[in-house]
């Protein structure tokens, strides 16, 4: 299976989940991790799962990693019908804003034709558990559900 991480952060935590994500992953598939800022609209690509990472700052803003990429799909309008992605989002449920910045990206992303599989997955800082162990057992969770499906289809 072919996957790109794409991440959003402000400080750095999104980022580290990313390079978690690729050691995880990156052993039975081929997995490229790019930071948002850096995203066009080839990074989308039908051939591979978008896995999105992205945390929440602000009062339920995009962290500023996202910023541009928010900018250029509201800008560029590409048509991301055929684009498979799954979310995660790194928040702190002390905020009434829980998340609220990956679901920007996530409402974005399927506004334009994307759809999202699997389980939005989600880590809240306020536990004071780390996200990279959360977004570990999500991704876990998603391959094997993924999996399954492709063995009922089969
Ligand atoms: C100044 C500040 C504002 C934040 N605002 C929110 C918020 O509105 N909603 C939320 O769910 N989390 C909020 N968070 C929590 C972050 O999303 C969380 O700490 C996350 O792990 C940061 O990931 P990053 O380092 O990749 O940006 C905020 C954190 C900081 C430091």
């Amino acid at each position: 299976m072919k996957f790109v991480i794409l991440y959003g952060t402000e400080s750095g935590n999104a980022e580290t989940v990313a390079d978690d994500l690729v050691d995880e992953l990156g052993t039975d598939n081929e997995v490229e991790s790019v930071d948002m800022t850096d995203a066009s609209a080839e990074t989308l690509s039908p051939d591979a799962l978008l896995l999105v990472v992205c945390s929440t700052h602000g009062d339920g803003g995009l962290p500023a990693s996202a910023v541009p990429f928010a900018e250029l799909l509201d800008t560029e309008r590409p048509d991301l019908t055929g684009i498979r992605y799954a979310m995660f989002g790194l928040g702190d449920s002390s905020y009434e804003t829980y998340s609220r910045g990956s679901e920007r990206i996530d409402e974005r992303l399927s506004a334009l034709g994307a759809t999202r599989v699997g389980e939005y997955g989600r880590h809240d800082a306020s536990d004071g558990s780390l996200p990279n162990d959360a977004a570990l057992e999500w991704a876990r969770n998603l391959v094997g559900s993924l999996d399954e499906a492709q063995a009922v289809a089969r």
